[in-house]
């Protein structure tokens, strides 16, 4: 989630619209995505994931007349793009929410070739509350874009000057000089911390200082989409052959094909491209045979998955401002507790807040009941709002951490990877076996754009 509302962000500019495929020369007529031919002949290209990459890399292919078949684990599409339809009437986004930076984005391009409705969200629209409830005040405010400030010149002067690796909370830690700072003074510093953890995913603690940021700027404003992100997956999928409910367990290859096992059939082709999420891989859930090189056994090792969680709750009235978000500083002890939510009820038109939870705290609740989780969720809204607060009617939890399928959000960068690591990620294997997803795109990984354009780079290495 990427909303740097206190600190500045650098970066390299987001890749441009050229990669965009077409849609309009879909190769098989509109079809049910779960009806695809249930034989397991010898397709040209198999891919593995029916998530933005995958069908990014499916569409791309199938456009340019390559018979393709995508196998998916799950009895859906969309991977981390996963629009509830659990509230009628209220599409709500699991997995990924905003285009984050919509000039030259190719996601605002198909979300205007879907005629998908945006809202824009603000960074700067937002009350910010102190860890007894109230609201922080101008002087405050400005108080915390200093000490930000700070914490980002710190990691800037890292950067330039060391050559040795360290986590982002040592290098803050050391330059605030930590052990010297009041208790209040640390409370405000650990939210900054949060808000890091909040942006990339990772723990502060293993979060690599030389590198967390090493990812392209977002240009532009970010928007969401009103009635759900899943509008740009079915858009993608329309036609394509994508079997469902398929478990790939071993993907091996030889001079004459590959072999794609699963836990129902056996596919076999001419080239694959796998786009499982770095969790799953990192899981060695999926074997490949002869084996991986290992620069990419490294790369998989090295990068970190990351943990962001929503929980959506659904009140029978508003009491909240109408600003786009709201952020809680809490106390030492609940470092990283519901420090961010966002008003849904502007682009929904329902009482709904989301609060989302990173890094550890996130993975620490995923062991938690949706009660346990909701009235975590509800002391902190109390704090705030009083005690006379209505108790929610609805409430809607995501795990991503325990999913099988992706095992955790996204990807940041550990203490121990590089950038270049991505690139070895993101490698071919002898011509044959082709990989994509979010991990492996260097500029833009974490988003839903970087995962679509590396599908369409995947997909380049196959029919250019
Ligand atoms: C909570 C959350 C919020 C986010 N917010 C944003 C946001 O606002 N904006 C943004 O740009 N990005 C956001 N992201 C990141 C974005 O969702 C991802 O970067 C992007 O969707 C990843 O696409 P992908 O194709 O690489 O992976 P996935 O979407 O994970 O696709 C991989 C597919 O492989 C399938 N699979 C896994 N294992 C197997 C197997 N063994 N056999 C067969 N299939 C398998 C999975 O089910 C999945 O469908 C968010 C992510 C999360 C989790």
């Amino acid at each position: 989630m990427h909303r740097r509302r206190f600190l500045r962000s650098a970066g390299l500019g987001v890749p441009g619209l050229a990669a965009l495929t077409s849609l309009s020369a879909c190769k098989v007529g509109p079809t049910d995505v779960n009806a695809a031919s249930a034989s397991s002949g010898r397709e040209q290209v198999i891919v593995v994931g029916a998530g933005i990459s995958g069908l990014a890399a499916a569409r791309h292919l199938a456009d340019r007349g390559q018979d393709v078949v995508v196998l998916e684990a799950r009895d859906r599409i969309g991977g981390r793009i996963w629009t509830s339809e659990e509230w009628a009437g209220v599409p709500l986004d699991l997995g990924a929410s905003w285009i984050h930076g919509i000039n030259d984005n190719p996601i605002a391009a198909l979300a205007a070739k879907a005629r998908a409705r945006t809202v824009v969200t603000d960074p700067d629209s937002s009350t910010d509350y102190l860890p007894d409830g109230s609201e922080v005040d101008g002087a405050q405010e400005k108080a915390m874009e200093r000490r930000q400030s700070k914490m980002e010149d710190a990691l800037a002067a890292y950067q330039d000057n060391a050559d040795e690796d360290a986590s982002v909370r040592s290098v803050v830690e050391r330059a605030l000089r930590w052990s010297a700072l009041s208790d209040d003074d640390k409370v405000l510093a650990s939210f900054g911390l949060n808000d890091y953890e909040h942006e990339y995913s990772g723990s502060v603690n293993q979060m690599s200082a030389l590198y967390f940021d090493s990812g392209a700027d977002i240009k532009g404003k970010d928007v969401l989409f009103p009635r759900g992100y899943r509008q740009i997956t079915d858009l993608l999928a329309r036609g394509l052959p994508i079997r469902t409910g398929q478990v790939v367990k071993h993907i091996d290859w030889n001079s004459r094909g590959v072999t794609v096992g699963t836990d129902k059939d056996s596919f076999h082709a001419d080239q694959v491209v796998v786009t499982l999420p770095l969790g799953v891989l990192q899981s060695g859930a999926v074997t490949f045979g002869p084996g991986l090189p290992a620069s990419k056994r490294t790369a998989i090792d090295k990068l970190g998955m990351g943990v962001l969680n929503k929980c959506y709750l659904r009140f029978p009235k508003v009491f909240w401002p109408d600003t786009d978000w709201m952020t809680y500083i809490p106390e030492l002890d609940k470092y990283g507790q519901w420090e961010q939510w966002i008003n849904i009820t502007r682009p929904t038109g329902q009482p709904v807040l989301l609060g989302f939870n990173a890094a550890d705290f996130g993975r620490t609740i995923e062991g938690w009941s949706d009660t346990q989780i909701v009235d975590s969720a509800m002391g902190t809204l109390r704090t705030i709002f009083g005690s006379d607060i209505p108790a929610p009617v609805g409430h809607q939890i995501t795990r991503w951490a325990s999913d099988p399928y992706t095992r955790g959000s996204y990807s940041y960068n550990k203490i121990g990877s590089t950038p270049a690591m991505r690139d070895h990620l993101a490698a071919a294997v002898g011509d044959r076996v082709h990989f994509a997803g979010e991990a492996t795109h260097r500029a833009s990984y974490q988003t839903v754009h970087g995962a679509y354009l590396s599908g369409i780079r995947a997909a380049k290495e196959i029919t250019d």
